[in-house]
């Protein structure tokens, strides 16, 4: 049995699970008309409703305690301050480092890491007002209209979700676009629209040995070459953002083009790092730092605030009582802002590469549930696609909605009907609807008695189904930086919950290192074909090009 499952608090939780599972929301509220007051919190600009969870006082304190019996606190301390809590790749984990104004030192392996952070941020600003000023131009002379953010994994999806999201901060002039996939296709459609002579390519690869970020820069270089430009204009149209320089500069980045990032910070949380150089591109460096801003806002609340008014802390331990307690197996994020359509998908990773694992830091197999399918799209879309299952379907799903109250483009009666349909959809989740409820409704539509008896049952929405409200006043780059540090640390009080490493990614390794020997047998002369029988049969058919 694992320590977890040995703690007294987990006990506690499985036997106050068996209580509760006996009571309806509808009851809880009807019980208590203070309820959503004393289920809700707000910080760095964000307001959570968390009443419509299927707990009470008893499961929030039992909660708390089964924090503090993993020592949850203790353990967010040690994250902030450099210990080298990845310990099966011995690092520190200090994304929050990267958006801290402190000017506290902060040494890890002896160096002041404050100080490479803040030479980094003046690199960027730098260069963003070059670009953005023409100060720096293409090899003929002209201002850059477009750039290439090439990356993928944590060095797309931040890139690209948070410049989406800020789409009413961007700067007029500049267009990013975005490469990831090995696919032809991506990097081919991408560059027919492009101009070379005003393109500008950010490859972004921390390993700097990504097979798709190494191969699509190629290609880039490549195209940027067949339009009749010389070797050394790469270097004014080509930039790199790694922790591995020496690989850049062999690749052909001048070493001036590079902007550093460091191996302790994750790439799915390296956004706040040069990483985010697209971001800033995009949207401006003040307004960069304004998601700086708002994610260090966030973190300072999960460091100072009691467990039960703790945005992060709350949503990390309602996660884990639904995936523990209640068997759920996926979570899904709902954003009730089209500029937030990607956001699902940030979180996606973030979560899904932190906590999808089996094996604990004591390098046991778990013997408990840990990390759920993180899914979810853009409201009110999914009402009509997979709101049905969320709804009626056999399992429980938590649902968080995400909802600015402000639009940034008020149109007639749109944000009202947006901001009901998502209030309806969490109400519809919680309330449901009794098969009583059905056969009145059938009565009153005149059916007849058979035909109601028949359909009453199909009607019935057991409701009861949790949700979490999440509003801001309007979607900003402070309120957004906020958003996804808030989603940081549910991952980090989860995967502490679950006595995970969070921050190691070995499930990823073994399908590249098949890949290149397939790889070979698909291009070879002579292959080898020493695979199991399905994959020599795929490849064959590869080779054949028909099925
Ligand atoms: O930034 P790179 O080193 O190219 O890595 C890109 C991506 O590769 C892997 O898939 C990792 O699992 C991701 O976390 C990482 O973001």
């Amino acid at each position: 049995m694992s320590t977890l499952t040995s703690m007294p608090a987990w006990h506690a939780l499985q036997n106050h699970a068996q209580e509760i599972t006996h009571t309806h929301l509808r009851d809880l509220f009807a019980a208590d008309d203070q309820r959503v007051e004393r289920y809700s919190a707000s910080a760095a600009g964000l307001y959570l409703d968390y009443s419509k969870n299927r707990i009470n006082d008893t499961t929030l304190a039992l909660l708390k305690q089964l924090a503090d019996e993993v020592s949850l606190p203790e353990m967010a301390q040690k994250m902030f301050r450099g210990d080298k809590i990845n310990h099966t790749e011995g690092r520190a984990v200090l994304h929050t480092a990267l958006r801290s104004r402190s000017d506290e030192p902060l040494l890890v392996d002896g160096v002041d890491i404050r100080q490479e952070i803040k030479a980094t941020l003046a690199k960027m600003k730098t260069f963003v007002e070059q670009v953005q000023q023409g100060d720096w131009k293409g090899h003929t002379g002209k201002q850059f209209t477009d750039v290439v953010s090439i990356g993928i994994g944590g060095s797309f999806l931040g890139p690209k979700i948070m410049a989406e999201s800020l789409k009413p901060y961007w700067n007029k002039d500049l267009k990013c676009h975005f490469v990831a996939n090995i696919d032809g296709t991506a990097i081919s459609e991408k560059l027919k629209q492009l101009d070379p002579e005003t393109t500008l390519f950010v490859m972004s690869s921390k390993s700097f040995s990504t097979q798709e970020t190494l191969t699509n820069t190629l290609t880039a270089r490549d195209w940027f070459l067949a339009h009749k430009l010389p070797e050394e204009a790469i270097g004014q149209h080509f930039v790199a953002v790694t922790s591995n320089v020496a690989a850049a500069e062999a690749f052909g980045i001048d070493k001036d083009n590079v902007f550093p990032m460091w191996d302790w910070v994750g790439g799915r949380y390296s956004m706040w790092s040069a990483i985010g150089l697209p971001i800033a591109l995009q949207i401006g460096f003040d307004h960069f730092e304004q998601l700086l801003e708002g994610a260090e806002t966030m973190d300072q609340h999960f460091l100072t605030a009691p467990v039960e008014s703790n945005l992060p802390m709350l949503m990390g331990l309602l996660g884990v009582w639904y995936t523990n307690f209640f068997g759920s197996q996926s979570h899904v994020v709902l954003s009730y802002d089209h500029y937030l359509r990607g956001l699902p998908a940030y979180i996606q990773q973030l979560d899904m590469e932190s906590n999808g694992k089996s094996v604990d830091n004591q390098s046991n197999q778990v013997d408990y549930s840990t990390g759920p399918v993180i899914w979810g799209g853009e409201g009110t879309n999914g009402q009509h696609a997979y709101h049905q299952l969320i709804h009626q379907g056999t399992g429980v799903i938590p649902a968080d909605f995400i909802l600015p109250l402000t639009s940034h483009n008020p149109t007639g009666r749109h944000h009202a009907m947006l901001a009901a349909n998502c209030f309806g959809q969490t109400q519809a989740l919680m309330a449901g609807k009794t098969l009583e409820e059905a056969t009145v409704e059938l009565q009153q539509a005149g059916l007849a008695e058979d035909a109601i008896n028949a359909l009453a049952p199909h009607k019935v929405m057991p409701g009861n189904k949790p949700s979490n409200t999440l509003l801001m006043d309007k979607l900003t780059p402070t309120t957004l930086g906020a958003l996804v540090a808030l989603y940081e640390h549910r991952t980090f009080v989860q995967g502490q919950i679950w006595q995970l490493n969070s921050f190691d990614q070995w499930g990823v390794e073994l399908g590249k290192v098949l890949g290149n020997s397939v790889l070979d047998d698909l291009e070879s002369a002579t292959p080898k074909l020493n695979q199991d029988g399905s994959t020599v049969s795929l490849i064959k058919k590869f080779r054949n090009g028909e099925i």
